[in-house]
């Protein structure tokens, strides 16, 4: 799920409780016990360690995870059960976007009829038009290599060239590479994209694996919102930092130097939604952004964009905006089951080329259920559109 960086995460162990902040060169830092709760006027203090099993059923509109791989005990890797029902998911979830892309095969010959329909079906699941050319002109230069004489073929074919295309976009989120303070994220994106959600799903996973989180809700504006997040926090046991009213920046640096002080591995900082063109509201998330550095020198060490993969091309201009204004470090691509145009990530991944950079799609959401949120995997992504 994550990429762990600090030895304690190795081999999947708990930690002991109390982590010790790292001796560090930075003075500023609180010197608190990690274990006492800092005297920050917004901090909401949350219930103490999580009960090591997966959440209870709390009744409310979060689903918490089957019981399939739900392990008491972090677990670094799945089993190999558990990834099975991932790709099994993942499959069912794209299975709008892939059946017009494996309807081109049933039966085709490899002619240019197949091509033209493939470029349609391409088109049409909002890959864009640049990634749709370059996979067509990659399958037909695969195809000659490969002599392939059926249909069948080319869909494997097809596979490949997806997967080579993607495979700029799959990269594991790393937790731990600081050497004093927690890892900061940053997350942002337009109303009901999936943000807290995705917020409280990371939370638990990493909760499994042993890490310790402090939760930021830096929407001060909806109580909803906050609300959201406290279920989340309660459920994982975690701490969070909120406020009513109030600058969202101001929430960000308390959680963050809360974080410190805490000796927290991973501060989140969930940011109210918005749109691009809400100008004020894009500059706010920018001031966020400053202040969250002032609080801890280098963060936040991701800004993440979480974006709804119904919205097709429009979550491909979120990304441009967002971008922008915030320099985004990776993306989060949920709802993509219950779409057609899960190409997108093909459309993300022409962008990143065009701009000669990396911008990882870190994890994909085919679903509202825990589990449903996993890493993305170029190839299995590309397997499962294609099954
Ligand atoms: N089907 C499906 N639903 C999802 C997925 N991820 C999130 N959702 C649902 O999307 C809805 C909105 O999610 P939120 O987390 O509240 O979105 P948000 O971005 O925090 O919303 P605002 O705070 O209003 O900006 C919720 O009902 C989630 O359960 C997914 O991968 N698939």
């Amino acid at each position: 799920m994550f990429r762990f960086l600090k030895e304690k995460f190795f081999g999947g162990a708990k930690p002991p409780a109390p982590v010790a902040p790292p001796a560090d060169d930075a003075p500023a830092a609180p010197a608190a016990p990690p274990t006492e709760p800092a005297p920050a006027a917004a901090t909401v203090p949350v219930a103490p360690p999580a009960p090591p099993a997966a959440p209870a059923a709390a009744a409310d509109t979060v689903p918490v995870p089957a019981t399939p791989g739900a392990s008491p005990e972090p677990s670094p890797d799945a089993s190999a059960a558990t990834r099975q029902g991932w790709l099994t998911r993942l499959r069912d979830g794209l299975r709008k976007t892939g059946s017009a892309l494996t309807a081109v095969f049933a039966g085709a010959r490899i002619d240019d009829a197949l091509y033209e329909e493939l470029e349609t079906a391409l088109l049409l699941a909002d890959a864009g038009t640049q990634a749709t050319q370059h996979l067509l002109s990659d399958l037909q230069r695969r195809v000659k290599a490969a002599g392939a004489t059926d249909a069948a073929q080319v869909r494997t074919l097809l596979a490949d060239a997806l997967t080579e295309w993607l495979a700029p976009l799959q990269k594991p989120l790393e937790v731990g590479a600081q050497a004093d303070g927690p890892t900061v994220w940053m997350v942002a994106g337009v109303n009901g994209a999936g943000k807290t959600t995705t917020i409280g799903k990371l939370t638990w996973h990493l909760a499994q694996h042993g890490a310790t989180v402090l939760l930021a809700a830096a929407d001060t504006f909806r109580a909803a919102a906050r609300e959201q997040l406290g279920t989340w926090a309660e459920r994982n046991g975690v701490d969070i930092v909120a406020q009513e009213g109030g600058d969202p920046a101001a929430v960000a640096f308390d959680a963050v130097s809360a974080g410190r002080a805490r000796g927290k591995d991973v501060v989140i900082v969930d940011t109210a939604g918005r749109l691009p063109t809400q100008l004020h509201l894009m500059e706010e998330l920018r001031k966020v952004k400053r202040v969250v550095a002032k609080a801890q020198a280098g963060a936040p060490h991701e800004v993440l964009l979480v974006i709804d993969g119904n919205t097709g091309q429009n979550a491909l201009a979120q990304v441009k905006a967002f971008d922008a204004a915030l320099q985004l470090t990776g993306l989060i691509v949920t709802k993509l089951d219950g779409t057609a145009k899960g190409g997108v990530l093909c459309a993300i991944a022409q962008w990143a080329r065009e701009q000669r950079r990396t911008l990882p799609v870190y994890f994909i959401g085919v679903g509202e259920r825990l589990e449903d949120l996993q890493p993305f995997d170029a190839r299995e992504f590309a397997q499962a559109l294609l099954a």
